[in-house]
């Protein structure tokens, strides 16, 4: 089912000490986990809504990924929601998601059961039971117990039709402050589903809730790794290709782009870490618009599609295996080639060369081979 999503980032994290949204959590900047997460199940569009000047926070923190925009949020959360859903541009009936940044541990299963809620409902709430007894208190001591039975932690996202929850918020008192969006649409008359929340989904509030977020993001990712392997044959020629770095020798490598096998193996590599086919797939030899083409391209492509699933490349291992050029004098170019390419530190880029000892076709200066392998964090 298609759907967009609203993802409130604009508040300033004073319980927690400042702008949480824009820390990271496992190296990766709390809002960004979310609209990865919302991404990778298909939004249609994400909508971060941001403080006036968190622009470029914002782009910071989620660069490399595509189908999002920032719009700027109120002073409070419900104003921030408000900008939102005025910034939407779905059809009326299209579901709309809509979340805290401060949640970072958004799956696609959750999201899954929250579009299915909403065939036979106005709302669905994400909520966990009370496992704790409660009690008022007031100055230092108990004043009584509170029935805990039927009482529900509320959650993020909720999901509603983008109809609903405009109405609902255009009959909202001005003067009164909305806790959350299901609140909104109950008064409104909505039926509003009730459905298992996440433990994992809470909400980063306090200071030491970073710490917890930190140990829980370890179960929340898993390793992958990736191999690619790629052949091109000498012919005449004046330079070569290698690793997206321009080497002048006595012969090229022939292909329709420009024949770089370091970035095919490599762009190879990535894409079979996250099982999506191979380079041919994505760029068909038989297409024209791949002809001559630079293959800084492909690689970026692929790593593109490794930031959409909420993934990381964590390091990247290429061998070429040729009797000439000597790639040595080259090896630190071409590092720092692919780790601009891919956003890496120069110490995650490995480049290597071997000869075959004269041995087949490599051997024979027929042509040249490279091979590559990666290692991928991935959301589990
Ligand atoms: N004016 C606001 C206030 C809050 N939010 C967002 O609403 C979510 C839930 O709010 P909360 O956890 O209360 O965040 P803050 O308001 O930032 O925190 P605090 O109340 O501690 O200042 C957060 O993702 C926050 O960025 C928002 O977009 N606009
Ligand atoms: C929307 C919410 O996260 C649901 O639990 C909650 O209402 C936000 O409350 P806050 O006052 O902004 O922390």
């Amino acid at each position: 089912m298609g759907f967009s999503a609203i993802v409130v980032a604009a508040g300033s994290g004073s319980r927690a000490g400042g702008a949480k949204q824009w820390r990271t959590v496992a190296g990766r900047p709390v809002a960004r986990w979310s609209v990865e997460a919302l991404l990778a199940a298909g939004a249609r569009e994400v909508v971060v809504v941001i403080a006036a000047d968190a622009e470029t926070q914002a782009r910071a923190a989620l660069e490399g990924l595509t189908g999002w925009r920032a719009v700027s949020g109120g002073a409070t959360r419900a104003d921030s929601v408000r900008a939102g859903l005025g910034a939407l541009n779905g059809a009326d009936d299209e579901p709309v998601l809509i979340h805290d940044a401060a949640r970072p541990f958004l799956t696609g299963e959750l999201i899954e059961r929250l579009l299915s809620g909403l065939a036979d409902a106005d709302g669905v709430l994400p909520a966990l039971p009370v496992a704790d007894s409660l009690r008022r208190g007031g100055e230092g001591r108990v004043v009584g117990a509170v029935d805990r039975e039927n009482l529900w932690r509320a959650q993020t996202p909720q999901a509603f039709r983008l109809k609903t929850i405009r109405d609902a918020y255009a009959a909202w008192p001005n003067d009164e402050a909305a806790t959350d969006e299901a609140a909104v649409v109950e008064r409104a008359g909505g039926r509003v589903r009730l459905i298992p929340g996440d433990p994992r989904l809470m909400k980063l509030t306090y200071p030491e809730d970073f710490a917890m977020a930190e140990a829980l993001s370890v179960a929340r990712t898993t390793i992958r790794i990736g191999q690619g392997f790629d052949v091109h044959r000498w012919g005449p020629g004046s330079s070569v290709w290698l690793c997206g770095v321009e080497i002048p020798h006595d012969q090229t490598l022939i292909g329709h782009s420009d024949a770089d096998a370091g970035l095919h193996a490599l762009t190879d590599a990535i894409l079979g870490a996250i099982a999506d086919g191979d380079i041919g797939d994505h760029f068909p030899p038989s297409d024209p618009q791949w002809k001559g083409a630079s293959s800084d391209r492909f690689l970026v492509y692929a790593a593109q599609r490794v930031a959409t699933r909420g993934g990381r490349i964590i390091n990247v291992d290429v061998t070429l295996i040729c009797e000439q050029p000597k790639v040595k004098p080259h090896r630190q170019a071409m590092r720092e080639r692919l780790a601009a390419l891919l956003n890496l530190p120069l110490d995650a880029v490995s480049v290597k060369a071997t000869t075959s000892e004269g041995l087949g076709f490599t051997g024979r200066g027929e042509g040249l081979a490279a091979q590559a392998a990666v290692s991928i964090e991935l959301p589990a």
